[in-house]
């Protein structure tokens, strides 16, 4: 595993009118700042301001939902260190949704540049229900993880729910009026091409998720248990179906022309695949504790951190928004040991971990009404 990459991070953040923060302007430690208070102090606030900086939105407001209420602009600054290069970043917000972002005083409406700059992975509690949830986490956690490392990636996958989109409208019209039957070759050849280099990309990292994942998971268990993951597709089902995926595709999209017209939805594809997630030979969704699919949801969080790491050869910033809480103390000890090389923000309603934090360079804030004092600890 790839154990020491280059560090980046965000030294001062200042804020104008974001969420419940009237003016702040805060040092920030280089390794894990831990931000503590009751609920709705502003942790969480906090910690997305800096998300926002790094992507030019938040993950899970709008603009109107960040600016202070009763004011129309917001303002967001920061400086981000790695290597020898450092950048000034400033993101102002208005009312309804306009966003400027400037880089070095240098005005650019391209979130992309922000993205291929600053490296950052959120880690929230949603992300601790991968296992026992439906598919769609499963397959956005993939989906999220090669668009990180391969941004081509995202272009495919966009390109793929255009043309099943479009499928779609087909398949809806064809169940009144089917004059217009030949046409759906012409989409089908197009969703055969695209959902077979999406399946491939999907299996063959998969591999590498895979093995990352098995050591995480074996240190967080103590030895106790081994992970597995398998691509569970509807069209191959082997490696040697893996030879002949565009004619079985199409075959069982034939097959299935009848029941998805009546549908007006295409049943076949990637699109409603899954990854199945074997602890020591029993399906972890089936059969799983609560804490064992944690774990696990947790090993493959770590993994996903674990590439991007040796990937981009840099350590990227770390956002754990309540994901403590939702782990016992064991747990929360080796998520700290985990991160203490890269530069992690925590918030957390108590430290439980205190102790075991003595070992590490650290920053405790405690938040209390949109104020911040530094603990000395
Ligand atoms: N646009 C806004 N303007 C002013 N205050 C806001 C705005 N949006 C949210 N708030 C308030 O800011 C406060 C802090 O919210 P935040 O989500 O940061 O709390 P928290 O400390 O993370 O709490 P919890 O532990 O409950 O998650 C809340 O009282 C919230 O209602």
């Amino acid at each position: 595993m790839h154990e020491k990459g280059e560090l980046m991070f965000v030294s001062n953040i200042k804020l104008s009118n974001f969420r419940n923060y009237n003016d702040l302007e805060l040092n920030l430690n280089k390794n894990i700042n831990i931000l503590v208070g009751d609920n709705a102090q502003g942790k969480t606030s906090l910690l997305e301001s800096v998300y926002v900086l790094a992507r030019g939105n938040s993950y899970k407001n709008s603009n109107s939902e960040l600016i202070l209420w009763g004011k129309e602009t917001s303002a967001i600054e920061g400086t981000f260190h790695k290597k020898n290069i450092d950048d000034n970043i400033k993101i102002t917000l208005n009312k309804p949704n306009k966003t400027n972002i400037y880089i070095n005083n240098k005005k650019t409406n391209k979130k992309s540049t922000l993205l291929e700059k600053i490296h950052i992975v959120l880690f929230s509690p949603e992300d601790l229900k991968m296992i026992k949830e439906g598919p769609d986490l499963r397959r956005r956690f993939i989906d999220n993880e090669l668009n990180n490392i391969r941004p081509s990636y995202g272009k495919l996958l966009k390109d793929y729910t255009r043309v099943l989109y479009q499928r779609n409208n087909l398949l809806k019209v064809l169940r009144y009026d089917n004059k217009n039957i030949n046409t759906l070759e012409i989409w089908d050849e197009q969703l055969i091409a695209l959902g077979k280099k999406i399946i491939i990309s999907r299996i063959n990292f998969l591999k590498k998720v895979n093995s990352i994942t098995k050591i995480i998971h074996s240190k967080l268990t103590n030895d106790q248990e081994e992970i597995k993951l398998f691509y569970i597709s509807n069209i191959v089902k082997n490696n040697d179906d893996l030879e002949k995926i565009e004619s079985i595709y199409r075959n069982l999209l034939n097959i299935n022309i009848k029941e998805d017209i009546q549908k007006g939805y295409t049943s076949i594809g990637p699109h409603i695949d899954d990854i199945r997630v074997i602890i020591n030979d029993f399906d972890a969704k089936l059969y799983g504790s609560q804490g064992q699919q944690r774990t696990a949801a947790l090993s493959l969080k770590l993994s996903e951190i674990e590439i991007i790491k040796s990937h981009i050869e840099e350590n990227p910033i770390i956002l754990l928004d309540d994901v403590m809480s939702e782990l016992d103390s064991k747990r929360q000890e080796k998520i700290i040991e985990f991160f203490h090389d890269s530069q992690v923000f925590i918030t957390c309603t108590e430290i439980n971990f205190e102790n075991f934090l003595q070992n590490f360079n650290k920053k405790i804030y405690n938040i209390e009404r949109g104020t911040i004092t530094d603990m000395k600890r």
